[in-house]
């Protein structure tokens, strides 16, 4: 296991490049923990691909510097960083049993035998393929052949870290959530770094202790689940994660009050000097509150999902969602106030720090 540093990390596909638009990935500086579960999150094209693969050493980047453990392997091939990896759609041998396959990364170590079966058996049972461990690869379904992927990315217990590109995309539905919350355990137990990437946010808020949420090549913010949610760095954040997102209206700022249309919002706190930026408040439907006091809305629908109910509405022309409990109702004349702790400020989409 090993602590992974991102030293100024930038990559281009293309040669010579000259502005930031031209990289792939326009700087990325950042210390990952040692045994650290990390959701490398955003929507296609955003770079995850590339940054996995070049901590995985796939690919080189342009500019900057890896180090494993405070080691440069920048240079390392792949098979020299001592890495494991499960793709997207499952690497197994066919002609090989199932224990053959989880067994196979080990044998070509040269691990004692008696290691092996160990380690083996203990695979088996995590990912729960046990009953069918005697059974070739060859004809088994495409789910359990990524499990057998995923085991085999698990078997080893030193390697620097365990890096998932979308391991998921083949599974069953069902099976999916079962899967993530083995590898979560499995996280537990072990204690391996891991690095995972996907596009869909409720796999990295289960999976994940940190969720980086990267966006047009850049690491928009690293987290915890509740700080994604609580306190979204930038506004792609706050869009991205929750469902609905973020509300973002449009604001200027007065000390410590925003002002929405002809509304005064208080803030919890007074927003330094913001002279030619765009500055926005983010709201998350969670934290607003349908009543009888406060601004004025207009209701466009309310949807029923489960448990809760979303309202659609626009205030001051903008549009609001709102989140109620399912017994909560909606009053004939609704108005809204926002809770101050949910409140966050943007300059130029990204969130500004409030002073007391
Ligand atoms: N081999 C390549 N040659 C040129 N451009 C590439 C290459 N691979 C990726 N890109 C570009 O680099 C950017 C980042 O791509 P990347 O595959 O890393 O994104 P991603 O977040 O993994 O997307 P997805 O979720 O669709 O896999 C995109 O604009 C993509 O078109």
């Amino acid at each position: 296991m090993a602590r992974i540093d991102l030293d100024h990390i930038r990559h281009a596909y293309m040669p010579n490049p000259a502005r930031d638009e031209d990289y792939a990935l326009r700087e990325v500086h950042h210390s990952w923990d040692d045994g650290g579960a990390y959701a490398l999150l955003g929507p296609s094209g955003c770079g995850k691909t590339t940054l996995l693969n070049i901590i995985s050493g796939l690919l080189t980047p342009s500019e900057g510097k890896i180090l494993f453990d405070g080691r440069d392997v920048t240079g390392l091939q792949p098979e020299e960083r001592n890495i494991a990896q499960v793709f997207q759609f499952p690497v197994v041998y066919d002609t090989m049993t199932v224990s053959d396959n989880l067994a196979f990364p080990l044998r070509n170590r040269g691990m004692a035998e008696a290691e092996v079966k160990k380690r083996v058996a203990e695979v088996l049972e995590m990912i729960d393929l046990g009953d069918i461990a005697h059974r070739k690869a060859r004809g088994l379904t495409a789910d359990l052949k990524q499990k057998i992927s995923l085991g085999r990315g698990l078997v080893r217990a030193d390697v620097n870290a365990i890096l998932f590109d979308e391991p998921l995309t083949v599974i069953d539905p069902h099976m999916k959530w079962q899967l993530r919350s083995q590898l979560k355990l499995l996280h537990r137990r072990f204690g391996h770094t891991m690095v995972y990437v996907t596009h869909d946010q409720t796999e990295a808020l289960t999976f994940a202790d940190k969720v980086v949420v990267m966006y047009g090549g850049e690491i928009v913010q690293i987290g915890t689940p509740q700080e994604l949610f609580e306190r979204p760095s930038h506004t792609f954040v706050g869009y991205f994660i929750g469902s609905p997102g973020m509300n973002v209206l449009p604001v200027t700022l007065e000390g410590a009050n925003a002002r929405l249309g002809q509304h005064s919002i208080v803030l919890p706190g007074a927003a330094g000097p913001t002279i030619g930026k765009r500055t926005e408040l983010g709201i998350r439907p969670e934290f607003v509150h349908l009543g009888r006091e406060g601004m004025p809305v207009t209701i466009d629908k309310i949807e029923d999902v489960g448990r809760q109910k979303i309202v659609r509405a626009a205030i001051e022309g903008h549009e609001l969602a709102i989140v109620l409990d399912e017994d909560s109702s909606v009053p004939a004349d609704p108005h809204v106030t926002f809770d101050p702790a949910g409140i966050n400020i943007y300059a130029d989409d990204w969130r500004m720090k409030l002073g007391g």
